[in-house]
């Protein structure tokens, strides 16, 4: 122990970091071997240059994104394909086209399962949340659900027997709770060989004046390194040679929070691959000027996310001549990519990328070893962004879809009004209510008065009546009239995969 205590010290001591072990004689030695496990793999010069870069973002020097609104431009509209306004046909030919892609397995998911969810004040992970539905599902049992059937229509469609990978980015605090989750759910039904999880690295985080931070005596306080942590963590767990032997050419990357993601969505992969890209994003129309999602935009002319965090309140104002927001293009955290492009990033790019800086409120021990819960923010946290890899596409395109089909995402506990478990359970109950009235579905002893289209009371009330519908029964709404044209259904209704097959006879 000693000599590694003795290499340690070493470390910290180049890196300007030897604050970390001022409590060692106090630790006993399964504290002192749990320290040291926490600091033996922090590099001293990596650890330095993390510690003096948050410094200096945090006073302002460098590091910290510099505002970028007066260099920012719109999307050009031509740029878009759109579900809302390119021509059905054409919609229906890329719908093909990704159903080919995933036919021949050539199409991966990758999910970013990293985070904390802090702001909805949950201390598991996001995935296993329950926004309350009829079927108590969880975000994680949805989505795996949606892998299954996408399996199933491609394969259906190309006579061949296909996978969707999941990949899935934990962290620290995700990786073993995530795990136990789908061991003991079997899985949700998938091939436990096919849902691949791997952990992002955790970095220190650190106080105003450059100096890492103890969380306990004895355990630096570590945060993930940001949903752009994505780079490295393939690199770092060899998951690109993974898709390689796979055969998978093209990956579906978003964020476990929006209950409405279409996994794999053969739409957006093949509006993708048609166009010949190496880099996409789903965006929607903003729901309001100050709503907290990343624009895409250009910058300088490179294609960007300008987050909600780094905009300026006047350049969110920003208006068209026909009134409509200049800056429109939400972020919906649906990225695609080819291989080529992840190789690329995670073999040479990636340290190209830069920081950004939150300044957050972190747990720690003050000098006499209590343990304080600061009640002002006292720690600076870097993180990368998933997205800043689109300034190196070569090219890239942005793909506009329906809000009230793809996107409610969940953010805040129920005491917020907008991204919370109620407008997210509700937007998926909106959605299928409005698949069910289509597929010719009577709801009995209901006020149907109500235009079930209107997408503006999506969130705001309940739809009138309760319909769930299992994602292995219908991904996006087909194959529903077989099971509800002319049914008299009553509310609440769970449509799965046994009462499919009873309402087919
Ligand atoms: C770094 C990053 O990916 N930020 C994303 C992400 O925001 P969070 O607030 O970090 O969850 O999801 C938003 C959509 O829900 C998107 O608009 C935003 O740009």
């Amino acid at each position: 122990m000693m000599a590694a205590e003795a290499g340690v010290r070493g470390k910290l001591r180049e890196a300007g970091q030897e604050q970390l072990l001022r409590f060692w004689d106090e630790l006993s030695p399964a504290e002192r071997e749990a320290l040291l496990v926490e600091l033996r793999p922090l590099e001293p010069g990596e650890l330095k240059e993390h510690c003096q870069r948050a410094e200096r973002a945090y006073s302002g020097e460098s590091g910290a994104p510099q505002r970028l609104d007066s260099n920012m431009s719109p999307l050009h509209p031509q740029l878009l394909g759109s579900t809302k306004h390119s021509p059905p046909g054409q919609l229906n030919a890329w719908e093909e086209e990704g159903f080919l892609q995933i036919s021949q397995n050539k199409v991966a998911v990758l999910l970013l399962a990293g985070g904390q969810g802090t702001r909805l004040g949950v201390s598991y992970p996001k995935g296993m949340y329950r926004v309350g539905l009829p079927s108590g599902k969880t975000l994680y049992q949805l989505q795996a659900e949606r892998i299954r059937r996408v399996q199933q229509l491609a394969s259906e469609k190309h006579a061949t027997e296909c996978t969707v990978p999941w990949y899935i980015m934990t962290s620290e605090f995700t990786l073993s709770p995530t795990q136990k989750f789908f061991k003991e759910h079997n899985y949700f039904g998938l091939a436990r060989s096919d849902v691949i999880m791997f952990e992002q690295r955790m970095i220190p985080a650190v106080g105003f004046d450059g100096k890492a931070i103890l969380e306990r005596k004895n355990k630096v306080a570590m945060a993930p390194d940001g949903n752009g942590g994505l780079y490295r963590a393939l690199s770092d767990n060899q998951i690109l040679e993974d898709m390689e032997r796979r055969g998978v050419s093209y990956i579906h990357v978003y964020c476990v929070d929006n209950i409405l993601v279409k996994m794999a969505d053969p739409v957006f992969i093949g509006f993708c691959v048609s166009k010949g890209a190496d880099c996409g994003a789903k965006v929607v129309e903003k729901a309001y000027p100050a709503e907290p999602v990343g624009v895409v935009c250009q910058v300088d002319g490179v294609f960007q996310v300008v987050e909600y965090s780094e905009i300026s309140p006047e350049t969110v104002e920003k208006r068209n001549p026909d009134g409509s927001l200049t800056y429109n293009a939400g972020n919906i955290c649906n990225h695609f990519f080819t291989l080529e492009f992840l190789q690329k990033m995670s073999r040479s790019l990636e340290p190209l990328l830069g920081y950004h800086m939150a300044v957050k409120k972190v747990p720690y021990v003050d000098e006499e070893g209590n343990l304080v819960k600061p009640s002002r923010p006292n720690g600076i946290k870097m993180e990368k962004f998933v997205f800043d890899v689109f300034q190196f596409a070569k090219n890239f395109v942005a793909f506009e879809v329906l809000r009230e089909e793809e996107f409610s995402p969940l953010k805040n506990a129920d005491t917020a009004d907008k991204d919370t478990p109620t407008t997210a359970r509700r937007a998926l109950l909106w959605q299928h209510y409005r698949w069910a009235r289509k597929a010719g579905a009577r709801f009995i002893n209901v006020n149907d008065s109500r235009e079930a289209e209107q997408s503006s009371c999506s969130e705001s009330e309940d739809p009138p009546a309760v319909c769930e519908v299992s994602p292995l029964v219908s991904y996006f709404g087909e194959g529903l009239e077989s099971h509800l044209q002319h049914k008299d259904i009553s509310s609440p209704f769970i449509l799965d995969r046994h009462k499919a097959k009873e309402a087919d006879v």
